[in-house]
């Protein structure tokens, strides 16, 4: 598979978006794309551009200056099922009673553990990432201390691996959201994968704008692993959806963030009780006073 490599100081999901802008241009069409973080510190993002036959040198140009890459190579990328190969490296997460694995791990889930069965797909939430691992720590520590959560939606489900490790411990059900559908989809398997379905219902929503997120209203906990932006705009309709001595478990923050945000929601009567940093990112634990 011929593949264009080239490095740039675009993030996240800017490089598919600059593809989308330059696809016109370039011939052949291109299959996909994938963007990694360089692991040296230099703050730059691999790019690769993956073609069914090699691209002209116009379509190259194109694609140089649509990622701003001075140097870029062409070569050949032994075809791969990539899902496969990282669902092989992917090992199994503990996050406090977790257990969060792929269906290749099974043989590894210990005795007495919650596990949650993930399976690498197109959507976040593995239990890998810093954010998500906050969000179940912080999750069994509430239950630890005794604390019930009988109506609990998760804002920005992803594989609904928050949504489902709540429905593994407490008795009530569960509502999934997330903006994406192909998240929705994918949340949708693991429930059935992990035997839940009938515990967490999946929908499609942005924020809380959603008829069954309205009805199951108010609740006692809110998981939302989105970013700051997000997490501050929502911060109105999460006072107004919360039970009073609820819980909102909020990740995707920035360290340096994190004050920002705990600000603006005690501004909304939600109040900090626990915060943990995992590498750059912190998860708070709030509660809405009475
Ligand atoms: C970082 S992932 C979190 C996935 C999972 N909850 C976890 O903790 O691993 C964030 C997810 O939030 C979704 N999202 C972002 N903004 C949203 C919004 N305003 N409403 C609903 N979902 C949103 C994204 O599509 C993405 O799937």
């Amino acid at each position: 598979m011929p593949t264009f490599t080239a490095l740039t100081t675009l993030t996240g999901r800017e490089p598919a978006y600059k593809l989308g802008e330059a696809m016109d241009a370039i011939l052949p069409e291109p299959t996909g794309v994938g963007v990694f973080e360089m692991e040296d510190g230099s703050g730059l993002w691999e790019v690769g551009v993956y073609f069914e036959e090699t691209p002209d040198e116009a379509a190259l140009a194109v694609l140089a200056t649509a990622f701003g890459a001075k140097e870029f190579v062409v070569s050949e990328v032994p075809e791969t099922d990539w899902v496969a190969h990282v669902r092989r490296e992917l090992a199994p997460v503990e996050a406090g009673r977790f257990f969060v694995y792929g269906s290749h791990d099974a043989d590894k889930v210990p005795e007495g553990c919650e596990p949650l069965l993930i399976e690498a797909a197109m959507a976040f939430g593995t239990g890998h990432h810093g954010t998500t691992l906050g969000c179940l720590k912080a999750l069994d520590m509430l239950a630890t201390g005794g604390f019930i959560g009988r109506r609990v939606v998760d804002i920005g489900c992803g594989t609904a691996v928050l949504a489902m490790g709540a429905a593994r411990i407490w008795e009530g059900t569960v509502l999934a959201s997330d903006i994406d559908e192909v998240a929705v989809d994918v949340a949708q398997v693991n429930v059935v994968a992990n035997g839940l379905e009938g515990r967490v219902t999946c929908v499609e929503a942005a924020g809380f704008d959603h008829p069954e997120l309205a009805a199951a209203a108010p609740f006692d906990l809110v998981f939302a692993n989105i970013l700051k932006g997000p997490l501050i705009a929502l911060s109105p309709d999460m006072a107004g959806a919360m039970v009073p001595e609820g819980f909102a478990i909020l990740s995707g923050i920035l360290n340096e963030q994190a004050d920002d945000v705990i600000e603006v929601y005690a501004q909304n009567g939600i109040n900090l009780y626990h915060r943990e940093s995992i590498g750059d990112w912190t998860t708070i634990v709030l509660r809405k006073m009475t």
